[in-house]
């Protein structure tokens, strides 16, 4: 068995972490773990090899390790710590690059540049979460992690046969996951790199019923009138509330608009939800802290 194909986990971790791998389609069922040096190694599939979600990564014992977030095979520091990065290759076989962000999200397409502290020089790596696998580039296009649970449950909630509209689709993460489930997915952005990037990931994933689209969500009704969507995506979480007017007409009675935002108190964006959307139910729920003082929100929109 190679090493490194293999997870790498304390064995105090492993019997966890081997659940998760096989739950998130990346162990190798076909060879069986094996004890070395107090770890438990755990065979992925070759395809798999520098492609394990974050939130899998999460649930292993980082301790030791520098603070850091796993996007498939890249590893992103939180500080500027060469000598980190070099520990955290070593302990993670499935990672081949360590970055640390040099500036904030920024600019229209919500991107970041990045310094390459250990590794492959890249950005671009493919990611796996539940089943479905995306090609990322962190420079190129935004890309978290972070909502796969947000998507999870959102696919929780879908009915049969749904007409999505996902307004700032990104490279495609909500799309990908809620397609095999959709009637129709319509998945929009503005930054021609990220579309690119999806419309590979959307073949990817074998899904004939997602349609990418290069434009700006402002302009979304005019092009997509008389359409109507079950389910609306917003995730521009600096500005969304600002296009709850141009989602309105593409909305009918029982669509759900799923709004997410950076907040700093509850119910920051309802008298703006009810202008656009009077009488509709809304619900907010918490997804994580952002910094001491405010928080990513989702408010899910039941339009009347
Ligand atoms: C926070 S990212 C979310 C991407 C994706 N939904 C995800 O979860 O990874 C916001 C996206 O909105 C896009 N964007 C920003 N302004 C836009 C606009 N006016 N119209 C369409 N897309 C826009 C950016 O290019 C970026 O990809």
């Amino acid at each position: 068995m190679k090493e490194q194909w293999c997870l790498r986990v304390p064995v105090r971790d492993g019997e966890a972490a081997r659940r998760n791998a096989i739950a998130e389609g990346v162990a190798d069922r076909s060879l069986r773990p094996r004890v070395e040096d107090g770890y438990l190694l755990i065979p992925v599939l070759f395809e798999c090899v520098g492609a394990v979600t974050a939130e899998f990564v999460e649930n292993q014992a980082v301790e030791e390790l520098p603070r850091h977030e796993q996007i498939g095979g890249i590893v992103v520091l939180q500080d500027d710590d060469a000598r980190g990065a070099e520990k955290i290759l070593a302990a993670r076989p499935s990672a081949h690059t360590a970055l640390f962000a040099t500036s904030p999200v920024e600019g229209e397409f919500r991107t970041k540049t990045f310094k390459v502290l250990a590794g492959i020089d890249t950005t671009e790596t493919m990611y796996h979460e539940y089943g479905r696998r995306m090609k990322i580039d962190l420079t190129a296009a935004y890309f978290s992690a972070r909502l796969a649970n947000e998507r999870q449950r959102i696919l929780s909630q879908m009915k049969t046969n749904e007409k999505i509209l996902d307004m700032f689709a990104g490279v495609g993460p909500f799309p990908v996951m809620l397609g095999a489930c959709a009637n129709l997915v319509i998945a929009n952005d503005l930054n021609p790199e990220a579309v690119l990037l999806m419309q590979k990931n959307i073949r990817l994933n074998h899904l004939t019923n997602v349609i990418p689209m290069l434009g700006d969500a402002k302009n979304l009704a005019e092009i997509l009138s008389p359409m109507q969507f079950d389910r609306i995506i917003m995730n521009l979480p600096m500005d969304a509330a600002a296009f709850l007017a141009a989602a309105a007409p593409l909305t009918k009675p029982g669509t759900v608009v799923h709004l997410y935002s950076l907040v700093e108190r509850e119910g920051e964006h309802n008298a703006e939800i009810f202008r656009v959307f009077p009488n509709a139910k809304v619900t907010e729920h918490v997804l994580r802290s952002y910094s001491p003082t405010s928080w990513h929100a989702v408010y899910d929109i039941e339009v009347s």
